[in-house]
């Protein structure tokens, strides 16, 4: 099995060798930019030891996060599933800078995470668009709060507009277009600002089965080329669906039942680039589904249980 029991050393998923835990070499042939991080550079995202305790409204502690253990190599694209409440998304707000750890170390580019970064790019699930503004405007704030002069920063969204599919829907308000539509706005939106780490927290959860697809195969071509002068961005991507998961990663982390501490780690070997739809039906995809459903299911399991007991 492909999987590390316990928590993931830092540094550790490859052999110095260059082969993975299971001594097979990598398949790492993404298109564009980034083939992973240079020799001696450090990892995009660490988190080491990092816990995060809650203060709930009644004043008793709640352990989102404990002793979690996880690194990002630089242009590596990690996806992370777990139960329902596990702490997935707490996890990305310690990466975030949104929140900071009650212990651990949260790294961002061997540096100490102390707040929001510039170079660090979000896509939730819910939009984050300023309703009253057209398309074109949403997508030229973030340079525009950058510091990047408006001629330029409306050019930039323009860009980035034309490579989403939305160049004709510039100047309609985010209202006006369809959810499909609306993410591919979030994308540009956040392309734009050239990030070298991107957190998504769920991005495609509320799209329909078709677009969610579409979504995907058009974030991993925005990946794999959006900065054709540096590596590729590195990407935490959590996800509630395991295929997803499977088709976009180069590993995929599987968190345990709450408090989230990683279960166990899965590299993905399947050749890029991928099509979602074509990828789904390979036969080392639906090896490497069954060994993470046995990892997650488990997982989910506990969750469910615990759920029926406080139920009942
Ligand atoms: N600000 C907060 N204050 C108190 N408890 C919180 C806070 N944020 C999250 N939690 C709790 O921490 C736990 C982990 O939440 P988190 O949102 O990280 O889980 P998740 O794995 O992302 O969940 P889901 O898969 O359902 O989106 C949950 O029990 C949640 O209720």
């Amino acid at each position: 099995m492909d999987s590390t029991s316990g928590t993931t050393p830092p540094h550790d998923d490859s052999k110095p060798d260059g082969r993975d835990h299971a001594g097979r070499t990598p398949a790492r042939t993404r298109t564009g930019t980034g083939s992973g991080a240079p020799p001696g550079t450090a990892p995009a995202v660490e988190l080491r030891g990092a816990s995060k305790v809650f203060r709930t409204p009644s004043g008793a502690a709640h352990t989102a996060v404990r002793d979690l253990d996880l690194t990002v190599a630089q242009g590596e694209f990690v996806a992370v599933v777990g139960p329902t409440g596990c702490g997935k998304s707490t996890t990305l707000t310690l990466v975030s800078g949104l929140e900071e750890p009650t212990e651990g170390e949260v790294l961002v580019g061997g540096e100490p995470v102390t707040g929001i970064r510039p170079d660090v790019g979000f896509v939730f699930q819910q939009d984050a668009v300023f309703p009253w503004r057209t398309v074109l405007s949403n997508v030229a704030a973030g340079p525009r709060f950058r510091g990047v002069p408006k001629d330029r920063a409306r050019q930039r969204a323009r860009d980035w507009l034309g490579r989403v599919g939305l160049a004709a829907f510039a100047d309609r308000y985010p209202h006006q277009l369809s959810g499909g539509q609306r993410k591919r706005v979030a994308l540009a939106q956040t392309f734009v600002n050239d990030p070298a780490i991107l957190l998504m927290d769920e991005p495609f959860s509320a799209l329909d089965v078709q677009t969610r697809a579409l979504m995907s195969d058009e974030l991993l071509d925005l990946w794999g080329g959006s900065r054709p002068d540096a590596a590729a961005a590195s990407v935490v991507f959590v996800t509630h669906d395991l295929e997803e998961a499977i088709a976009l990663a180069d590993k995929v982390v599987v968190m345990t039942a709450g408090p989230a501490t990683v279960k166990a780690v899965f590299p993905v070997r399947l050749p890029r680039p991928r099509k979602v739809e074509s990828v789904r039906l390979e036969p080392e995809f639906v090896e490497i589904h069954r060994e993470i459903w046995a990892s997650l299911g488990e997982e989910v399991r506990i969750t469910r249980e615990r759920g029926a007991r406080s139920d009942h």
